[in-house]
């Protein structure tokens, strides 16, 4: 379960919500070997988060919400996959929609980005999902699908099996209009086929595949009952540590599988 925080909460923010999380999960005792929680804070934040789980031994997973493609040089503003390491950053995000949307990244670069991750240990989470107009079409599942292959371009078996996917339909972003179980289930289930077929038995198996948007804790026991949904990357929901905890318990909430 990761929270993507977007440009929201500075880093003493980050240090009171990430310290509010920790304490309800361990109220609840939560159990992370069996639900891993993970927060995606903006770059400036990573070090305090860092200090923090460290410090205080939280069982809470971090890592960043972009990569560069590139290992080091004058590339200005951007934030290497070594630097994200060495912050302790076990995740990145690539290929975020509003990254997509705003910057007009494309399915190559987000690959780079991908393999830039994975050659220093940092494991992409890689998004993928179609806008209003193509769900409209009913044409998701072949962009999805397209998507998904140019954004793994060059990464073997083992790197897939490592990844996370995560499809986050860009209507559902941030409206309150969360896609039916049925939706999510339909991209989820042809994103790990696909996978099968390209990478393997091993590298469908292992992949984590999320879904994203508009995820709330009234709505997340529905789509995790999925076969093919293994977890959320929450939004909004995730700036609130009451909301996030419920999202992650789910089960003990709603009574999801
Ligand atoms: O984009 C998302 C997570 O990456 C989803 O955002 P919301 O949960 O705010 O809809």
């Amino acid at each position: 379960m990761a929270g993507n925080w977007k440009m929201n909460l500075d880093h003493l923010q980050a240090a009171s919500t990430l310290q509010k999380l920790a304490w309800t999960l361990q109220d609840a005792k939560h159990d992370a070997a069996s639900v891993e929680v993970v927060v995606l804070p903006p770059f400036t934040d990573l070090r305090t988060v860092q200090t923090l789980v460290d410090g205080d031994r939280l069982e809470l997973s971090y890592g960043a919400q972009d990569v560069s493609p590139h290992d080091s040089g004058a590339h200005t503003g951007d934030v290497s996959a070594p630097m994200l390491a060495r912050l302790g950053c076990r995740y990145v995000v690539v290929g975020h929609s509003e990254r997509r949307d705003d910057h007009g990244e494309g399915d190559e670069l987000v690959a780079a980005k991908a393999a830039a991750a994975l050659r220093h240990g940092v494991t992409p989470i890689v998004c993928v999902g179609e806008a209003l107009d193509v769900r409209q079409a009913g044409r998701q599942v072949e962009h999805v699908l397209a998507q998904l292959d140019g954004s793994l371009a060059g990464l073997d078996a083992s790197a897939v099996a490592g990844l996370v996917v995560a499809y986050e339909p860009v209507w559902a972003i941030g409206t309150g209009e969360v896609a039916t179980p049925a939706d999510a289930q339909e991209v989820c289930g042809a994103i790990r086929a696909r996978l099968r077929e390209t990478h393997g038995d091993a590298a469908a198996d292992g992949v984590r595949v999320l879904y994203g948007g508009s995820v709330k804790p009234s709505n997340v026991a529905a789509v995790m009952a999925e076969d093919d949904v293994d977890g959320a990357l929450v939004g909004g929901a995730s700036l609130d540590p009451a909301d996030f905890a419920a999202i992650v318990r789910y089960q003990h909430h709603h009574g999801g599988r």
